[in-house]
């Protein structure tokens, strides 16, 4: 049985059947209105949005529940336009920005996005940060994050920002702020040699031999993400020029990072991509059989939603107290969304599932969890993508503090934490009484 959707797409037997196992509505992927493509507008350039649909050939349309974001017409190609060229827009769907604007990102955050190619989302981030801040962006795909590279280049957005080639589920780097005044330039000489200088593209013939030759095997690729996280990118203000490896890579005691952890996480992670009408629609070439083996696979569904939920408590684990995480996946099932959701916070007493206020006005539904979101391309028109949001709250932190899930001596930072407040008080009240005595 094959089922027309708008755009003719006939939908197979397989998918249907995995829509059903899954509970899933096919209507929401036969909306006779097709979905709409979306573009950020790079913040300052609102002035030539009439320059930009003369050079599209199309109106933009403002999308009036998110700030910066313009809706045209599913069929116009924006890549041989001179504002795509210059970095003026760049395709995100709205959905993917509305998990970004979950995480209220503030000037000055340190933000961690766990599995961030090709890095659509990156790239708001670093919009959002200016010269701010920093972003820490790991993917687990080398080639993936090698775009990402590139397409923080093209935009200029990559100063704050540094790339791994790592696994979400091990990463353990705090941002390096935790070590500022380390780099204090007094290094013995032979180290000084070994410094981060500024980052480029045209390394010695001899080093990207080497680099080369050790990723020939799949095993030696395997076994280097065991190794330490590789350093592809650093943008000259992210913190990393000037460093000595050691610094960069050093590991944190326990306390550290829930003082100097990360203020944002994002974890928008690996999926089977089946609420995205337009990932579903490539395998019309790619051909249905790619998308049982590659998309609708029991087996390989299991082994994400054990992966989605390493990411979301690898990324938890990274957060400084009173930071909060966006877990985000473009799959519309229970089984990567509210199932994992519920499972991490069986399993970690201190998080706190948080509303997403900026949401009031979102056009989407609530997932099975109240506070967790859906947008799905029938209700929202958008691309179909989950939204939860975490918190590290100190008080939960302090409640579960003697739990195995933080590093032990944990209560001791919570315990000078309180000291550092009593104090910080105290300090305030004397100054005050001094000011009623000068008085
Ligand atoms: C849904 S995509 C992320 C999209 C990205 N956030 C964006 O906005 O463009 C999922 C990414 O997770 C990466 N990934 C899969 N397993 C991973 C792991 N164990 N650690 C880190 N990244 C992983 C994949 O290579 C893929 O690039």
């Amino acid at each position: 049985m094959e089922v027309e959707s708008p755009s003719n797409l006939p939908l197979p037997d397989a998918f249907l059947d995995f829509l059903n196992e899954n509970g899933l509505d096919p209507s929401v992927y036969t909306n006779s209105d097709p979905t709409p493509r979306y573009v950020r507008l790079k913040p300052g350039c609102e002035g030539d949005v009439e320059e930009i649909e003369v050079e599209v050939g199309c109106k933009l349309e403002k999308v009036d529940w998110l700030p910066s974001f313009y809706s045209l017409s599913p069929h116009v190609q924006i890549a041989n336009s001179k504002a795509y060229q210059q970095g003026k827009i760049y395709g995100i769907d709205a959905a993917s920005g509305a998990a970004v604007s979950a995480l209220n990102i503030s000037l000055g955050d340190h933000v961690l996005d766990l599995c961030v190619a090709p890095g659509a989302k990156l790239c708001m981030i670093l919009d959002l940060l200016g010269s701010s801040g920093s972003v820490t962006g790991i993917d687990v795909a080398r080639h993936r994050l090698a775009a990402c590279r590139t397409m923080v280049l093209k935009y200029s957005l990559g100063d704050r920002c540094r790339l791994f080639v790592a696994d979400g589920t091990l990463f353990s780097l705090l941002p390096i702020r935790v070590f500022s005044g380390s780099n204090s330039g007094e290094y013995p000489l032979d180290e000084m040699v070994n410094l981060y200088k500024e980052w480029t593209s045209r390394r010695p013939w001899k080093d990207k031999k080497k680099a080369a030759k050790a990723r020939v095997t799949v095993a030696s690729q395997l076994a280097s993400l065991t190794q330490d996280p590789e350093l592809i990118y650093y943008g000259k203000n992210s913190g990393v020029v000037g460093l000595t490896r050691s610094e960069i890579y050093q590991t944190y005691r326990g306390n550290d990072v829930l003082r100097c952890g990360y203020d944002k996480v994002l974890v928008d992670a690996e999926c089977t991509h089946d609420g995205s009408i337009k990932h579903i629609q490539k395998f019309e070439y790619w051909g249905w059989k790619t998308l049982q083996r590659r998309v609708l696979n029991a087996e390989r569904t299991d082994n994400l939603t054990v992966l989605q939920l390493q990411l979301l408590t690898n990324g938890f684990r990274l957060l400084k107290i009173g930071g909060s995480l966006v877990y985000s996946t473009c799959s519309l099932t229970v089984a990567q969304n509210e199932d994992v959701v519920e499972q991490f916070l069986l399993q970690n007493a201190s998080a706190e599932l948080l509303e997403i206020d900026a949401a009031k006005n979102w056009p989407c539904r609530s997932g099975r969890i109240p506070k967790t979101l859906r947008f799905d391309p029938m209700t929202s028109r958008t691309s179909g993508l989950f939204v939860a949001k975490v918190l590290l709250p100190f008080v939960k932190m302090l409640w579960h503090s003697r739990r195995t899930e933080f590093p032990s001596g944990s209560h001791l930072l919570l315990h000078q934490v309180i000291l550092d407040h009593v104090q910080g008080f105290l300090r305030q009240q004397q100054s005050m009484r001094s000011v009623v005595y000068l008085k």
